[in-house]
């Protein structure tokens, strides 16, 4: 017990155990539902597991396991990420395995995790797919924080294709002084980026610990901000997937929530749900989702057309457990924008995209700020 939290885990399995598993008439922990449980710091939270053919009906069994957490004693936030078993062969854990495949993982962010000097709030944007449009939420997050008057960074951790100097206009090398990094600024928004030090194909070949190294160096040994001038928010475009740099940025960085991006495409969703399980095990609180390409308004009636599906995202936040920050159209506009270097938060702020990419830019500081 401590003072913030007089829950333990142990009080939290009894208060799971009472609700019943529709399939097996156990409680939860007996029917070994409940995976990664983190009860620390007024939060709690867990995975809850199920066979993937019956996700679909667990929905209540979810809302109800959040609602015996969120009644225990001195928990202010509780968070229950419904997902479907992962098949026996890549549960396995081996050599070199990810942290959202190893049951035996270390749950909750380790001690040494640590925010970079002078940074107040970290929040990373992640998808389980690539393609899906993160970079493009990133910079148009980072934008559209700046513009409400904070003091943001960008950090383009994609070391797999850096995409942000590019999207955020920026070239050239940043320079040194007292052995830190000082990043660069556009659209005042200080950015860093792998892809200032090396070129976007050479990014591609980087493997394990030489990008996780290179990652580390990104978030430690840059001056983002100063004793008199701390950083609001640090922006961390996290690479697609949930593999070893995310294991490097969960165990040492201290990441205050992230933004899942995805489409509403039924692939994109599994992957997302992945990275949420991900992030559920590490006690990272996931603070929403954004569904990008969420449709394509036709130029004649305005009506959406629903190019990638319909309905997908919200369903998958719903399963989450977790809010829908935005659902940002299909527009030229967003792809003109990000290869002229000028993101449509800024370039086109009367669109539709730009609207949904400033609301969910407010309400991810909501939720971290409080
Ligand atoms: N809402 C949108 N409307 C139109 N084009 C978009 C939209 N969102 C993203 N795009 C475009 O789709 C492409 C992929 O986007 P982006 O690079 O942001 O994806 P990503 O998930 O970061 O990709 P990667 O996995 O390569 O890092 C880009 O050309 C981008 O301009």
């Amino acid at each position: 017990m401590t003072a913030s939290s007089p829950t333990t885990p142990e009080d939290a399995r009894a208060a799971l155990d009472l609700i019943e598993d529709p399939a097996t008439g156990l409680g939860l922990v007996k029917a070994g539902l409940v995976q990664g449980l983190v009860v620390r710091e007024g939060k709690a939270g867990f995975v809850l597991e199920v066979p993937a053919a019956r996700v679909g009906g667990y929905g209540p069994v979810r809302e109800a396991a959040e609602k015996a957490l969120a009644a225990l004693p001195g928990i202010t936030r509780a968070q229950v990420v419904l997902t479907a078993q992962a098949p026996a062969e890549t549960t396995r854990v081996r050599k070199g395995a990810r942290v959202a495949d190893d049951p035996q993982a270390q749950v909750g962010p380790p001690p040494a995790s640590e925010k970079p000097a002078h940074v107040r709030h970290v929040i990373a944007v992640a998808s389980g797919k690539g393609g899906v449009g993160k970079s493009t939420v990133s910079t148009n997050l980072a934008c559209a924080l700046a513009g409400l008057g904070l003091k943001v960074g960008l950090l383009d951790a994609d070391i797999y294709g850096p995409s942000a100097p590019r999207m955020m206009g920026v070239e050239g090398e940043p320079t040194f002084e007292d052995k830190k990094l000082l990043p660069m600024q556009a659209h005042g928004v200080k950015l860093m980026s792998i892809g200032f030090m090396v070129d976007e194909g050479r990014a591609m070949i980087w493997r394990g610990p030489m990008a996780s190294s290179a990652v580390r160096q990104l978030i430690h040994d840059v001056a983002w901000g100063s004793e008199a001038e701390p950083l609001d928010v640090l922006v961390v475009d996290l690479p697609p997937g949930t593999g070893d740099i995310h294991l490097t940025l969960v165990q040492k960085l201290r990441i205050d929530g992230v933004v899942l991006v995805t489409t509403p495409q039924e692939i994109a969703l599994i992957d997302a749900r992945r990275a949420a399980a991900m992030f559920a095990k590490t006690a990272t609180p996931i603070l929403g989702l954004v569904e990008n390409m969420a449709f394509f308004a036709d130029p004649a009636t305005g009506a959406p057309i629903p190019i990638f599906g319909s309905g997908g995202g919200v369903a998958e936040a719903q399963a989450l457990g977790t809010p829908v920050l935005a659902q940002v159209p299909i527009e030229m506009g967003v792809r003109e924008a990000g290869d002229a270097g000028r993101p449509v938060v800024l370039a086109a702020p009367e669109s539709a995209a730009a609207k949904a990419f400033v609301s969910a830019a407010k309400a991810v500081w909501g939720g971290i700020s409080n």
